[in-house]
């Protein structure tokens, strides 16, 4: 891809835990519409990755440019507002709160409507309007008929669909998806990888995913990166990546250590 037609664009970006270098200078693209899976062995920095794109990490070196605009010491908050939206490996929800709330809230929160509190409190008024867009979205998700019911009630299945849900009501251009399969059931994973693919094809929405399950890799992404040790090994089409002698090393050297 050249540069130009870039949505994400991440380079020579270096993170270390202390000792530990977790990304040893990563540099990658994606463009626009784009799915784009992460892969990588147990420790390889696909988080990490994340967290620096999101901006809850801040790199020791290294650029992440968005649509062309740096994106150094832009707050997670409003790097979600230019486009990018995540879902987290460990579900991260609101037991309280339905389905139905979780998507007006981050929807109000990306369209800088309402007052954040007011809405978790329960007091923010819903418009007929952001009830229809809420239900199509968790329609969308398979979730309308659980619109109303709290989200501790419902399964990590389901739970997952919500969070899910939640990032596509900020309208990202780019989402990332830590490990969506994650705790999932197999027809569960079905769902998940249509859903994912949906997204891209009907929405236009660029994906970055990771996902330990390599079957579903394949079903939803365009291209492959793969991750070893904070270094990127291995770049293309699904089957030329996973069939790399670095990538069958990077897996079957952590799998025998
Ligand atoms: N907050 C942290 N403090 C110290 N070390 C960390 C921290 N976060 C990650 N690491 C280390 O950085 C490296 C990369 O971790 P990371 O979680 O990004 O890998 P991953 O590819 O996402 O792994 P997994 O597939 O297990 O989720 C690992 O060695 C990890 O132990």
């Amino acid at each position: 891809m050249s540069d130009g037609a870039a949505l994400l664009e991440v380079a020579g970006v270096h993170v270390a835990f202390g000792g530990v270098q977790a990304l040893g200078g990563v540099s990658f693209q994606v463009g626009p519409g784009e799915a784009v899976g992460l892969v990588g062995p147990n420790g390889a920095g696909k988080t990490t990755l994340f967290n620096v794109v999101t901006g809850q990490l801040r790199p020791d070196a290294g650029t992440v440019r968005f649509e062309g605009r740096p994106l150094g010491g832009v707050p997670s908050h409003r790097r979600a507002r230019l486009g990018i939206a995540r879902t987290f490996q460990r579900v991260e929800v609101f037991p309280e709160l339905s389905p139905l709330e979780h998507v007006v809230v981050a929807r109000r929160a990306s369209r800088c409507e309402g007052s954040l509190w007011a809405d978790l409190l329960g007091r923010g008024r819903l418009s007929p309007e952001e009830h229809r867009a809420a239900l199509d979205l968790l329609q969308a998700v398979g979730l309308s008929s659980l619109a109303e019911v709290p989200v501790a009630a419902l399964t990590l299945g389901q739970q997952r669909l919500v969070e899910l849900a939640r990032a596509l009501a900020l309208e990202p251009r780019l989402l990332l998806a830590d490990e969506p399969s994650s705790g999932l059931d197999p027809a569960e994973r079905a769902s998940v990888a249509r859903l994912l693919r949906q997204l891209v094809e009907a929405r236009g929405t660029a994906l970055l995913l990771v996902e330990h399950d390599l079957a579903l890799v394949r079903q939803v992404v365009d291209r492959v990166l793969a991750l070893d040790s904070g270094a990127l090994v291995a770049e293309g089409p699904f089957d030329q990546v996973v069939a790399d002698p670095r990538v069958r090393q990077a897996y079957l050297g952590r799998a025998a250590g």
